[in-house]
């Protein structure tokens, strides 16, 4: 049976990935937190694969300890910068591992939609990005609404949807389109998992796609889902998606 290694057991997705494996039957290898009382490089040698949604900060320390264990990794952590995706570009030729910012079904799907929707309207139609989260989260605007606009940038016809809006953070204030540019606002508010909206914005009309996560069970459960992907025998190093996992790619 797969066992998990879970980075971050005692946070709220941690447990809700310790929920969703026991319920599919999954064995848990052991968990870490931020006191360091369990070694990672221990749990990274128990697990089949690993699973971190923690802190940008202990993505190195993770990587490393996978990478020294031969261990898959998959990294649901947001607010990365350029440096970490370089990390896990170098890992990734030595070990599987997926980088994604939200492992839900219907985000992945979405993502789908926003590109095709992209395409088709083109450059008359403004995007923004409208998110809202709990009041506990640290990042803004998420992953997610950055993964969303890379999928509308790579629609518009970019070759690396990210590369445009890596570096591109949120505007603020009434300063005036740039041209081709994706606006994000982000709200921070009580218990909300996660609401997503993508809109299109011409003269006289306007076109919505969102999602809206009713829990962080739909999360973990995609999290499981990736890990038991990620750990099948054979499994080559690499950088996988979500939309490998799901079938969409
Ligand atoms: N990809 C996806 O689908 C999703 C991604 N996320 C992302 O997952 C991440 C975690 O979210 P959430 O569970 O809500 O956050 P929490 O704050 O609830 O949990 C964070 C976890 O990380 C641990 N941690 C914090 N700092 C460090 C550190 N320096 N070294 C090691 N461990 C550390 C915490 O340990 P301790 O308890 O000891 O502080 C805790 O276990 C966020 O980046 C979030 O955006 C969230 C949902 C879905
Ligand atoms: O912090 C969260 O909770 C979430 N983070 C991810 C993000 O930043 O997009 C995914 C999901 O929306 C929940």
């Amino acid at each position: 049976m797969t066992a998990i290694g879970i980075l971050g057991g005692t946070g709220r997705m941690g447990r809700a990935i310790a929920d969703a494996a026991t319920a599919a039957g999954v064995a848990i290898a052991g968990t870490t937190a931020r006191d360091g009382t369990t070694s990672i490089a221990t749990l990274a040698g128990a697990a089949d694969v690993l699973v971190d949604f923690t802190t940008p900060d202990a993505l190195a320390g993770h990587l490393d300890a996978a990478v020294a264990a031969g261990t898959p990794l998959i990294i649901g952590t947001t607010g990365l910068l350029p440096d970490h995706h370089a990390l896990i570009d170098a890992a990734a030729a030595r070990i599987p591992l997926i980088q994604t910012y939200n492992t839900s079904l219907g985000v992945n799907l979405l993502r789908g939609l926003v590109e095709e929707a992209a395409r088709r309207l083109g450059p008359d139609w403004d995007i923004d990005i409208v998110e809202m989260h709990h009041r506990h989260k640290l990042d803004t605007p998420s992953g997610t609404a950055l993964l969303l606009g890379a999928s509308a940038n790579i629609g518009r016809g970019a070759a690396d949807g990210h590369a445009l809006n890596r570096f591109d953070r949120m505007q603020d204030g009434p300063h005036g389109r740039e041209e081709g540019g994706i606006y994000y606002a982000s709200l921070r508010g009580g218990s909300v998992a996660g609401d997503h909206q993508v809109i299109f914005a011409t003269d006289g009309e306007r076109i919505e796609l969102g999602h809206r996560a009713e829990s962080r069970a739909i999360f973990a459960k995609g999290a499981v889902k990736a890990a038991l992907w990620l750990a099948e025998p054979g499994r080559a190093p690499g950088r996988y998606t979500m939309a490998d996992v799901l079938g969409l790619a």
